[in-house]
């Protein structure tokens, strides 16, 4: 499955890893790069001190390319797109908002950007801005999500934008792979899935909470804050969901909301912390390699396709 998306990001397979909060270390791009998909750093809300220390770490780990996954809600935005610049950084994938006032400077220092969007119209709007490719996530995705599901917004906008479409959400085997490729996509981003690799720094037990997640168990938390989020449900969900329903105030809900994330992916803790995990989570089973996780998807997308061309055939 070699894509127009290989030669633009120079990657043997086109698997992007989720650029994911606290989970999106050096150890795990550089895995993954070296797996021969494309490595991603996330800043999620980290200074920029510690981003560039990450970059840094990463690089002395591979030779091979890798991103960074710049996150646009972020407080130190400005900082980290200064590391950004400095670093040379051959792609950046960005979330949560629009990263159309950092796209003029990044095309002019030849870094490749690909942003998540999570609409046809923000699609569009990044491929005019110059974007080198869109991830289409959608709302079966971890973490902060859109509401269009990636079996319905990924032809759309495939059938809009011209530059390469990267189908995000719910893919984590090799049927989801020839499934987004069905779809008009010329590649994938998986996180949920990289979240179970063996090299990640992720606490043993959020990986045993997505081995054991069920199919109903990633629910969306936060809505009303406008921020809705995709978590594996908890203790800290339940109290969420709770306060909503008393009508607390969005800040208030942000508030508890913060520092959650690290609380579960450093710390290990499975009731106070916010796992967030998208749908496929029940898929995931084991926790493997990023080597063999990228051989296993290539290998099952090769042989699905295989029964795809015998199905066709007959009468
Ligand atoms: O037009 C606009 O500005 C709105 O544009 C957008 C709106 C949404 C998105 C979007 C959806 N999903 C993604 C990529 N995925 C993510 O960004 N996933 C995330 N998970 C945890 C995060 S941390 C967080 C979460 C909420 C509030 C504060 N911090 S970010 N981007 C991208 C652009």
């Amino acid at each position: 499955f070699h894509t127009r998306l290989c030669d633009i990001l120079d990657i043997k397979y086109p698997i992007i890893q989720g650029g994911m909060a606290w989970v999106a270390t050096a150890e795990l791009a550089a895995a993954v790069s070296e797996a021969g998909g494309l490595g991603i750093i996330a800043a999620g809300n980290a200074p920029a001190d510690i981003v560039k220390n990450e970059i840094q770490k990463a690089k002395k780990m591979t030779k091979k390319p890798f991103g960074v996954n710049v996150m646009l809600l972020s407080p130190f935005i400005e900082e980290v797109m200064q590391v950004v610049y400095e670093e040379k950084i051959a792609v950046i994938t960005t979330g949560a908002g629009n990263p159309g006032k950092y796209m003029p400077k990044l095309r002019a220092i030849g870094t490749k950007i690909i942003p998540v969007v999570p609409s046809v119209a923000l699609a569009k709007r990044m491929e005019k801005l110059g974007a080198d490719a869109v991830i289409v996530e959608g709302t079966e995705a971890g973490g902060h999500i859109g509401e269009l599901t990636t079996m319905v917004l990924v032809p759309q906008v495939a059938n809009e934008v011209s530059i390469p479409v990267i189908a995000a959400g719910g893919i984590a085997d090799g049927r989801g792979f020839l499934g987004a490729i069905s779809l008009g996509a010329e590649g994938v981003q998986i996180g949920t899935r990289f979240i179970c690799a063996e090299e990640g720094t992720v606490h043993e037990n959020y990986k045993e909470k997505i081995i054991k997640a069920g199919d109903r168990d990633a629910i969306i938390s936060a809505r009303t804050t406008g921020h809705p989020v995709r978590v594996l449900r908890n203790k800290l969900s339940r109290e969420f969901a709770r306060l909503e329903k008393e009508g607390a105030l969005p800040n208030e809900l942000e508030e508890l909301g913060l520092g959650k994330l690290r609380l579960a992916v450093v710390e290990g803790d499975m009731e106070e912390g916010s796992i967030m995990a998208g749908q496929i989570a029940s898929l995931v089973k084991e926790i493997m390699p990023c080597k063999a996780i990228i051989e296993e998807i290539m290998m099952d997308a090769k042989m699905q396709l295989e029964i795809v061309n015998r199905l066709s055939k007959e009468e």
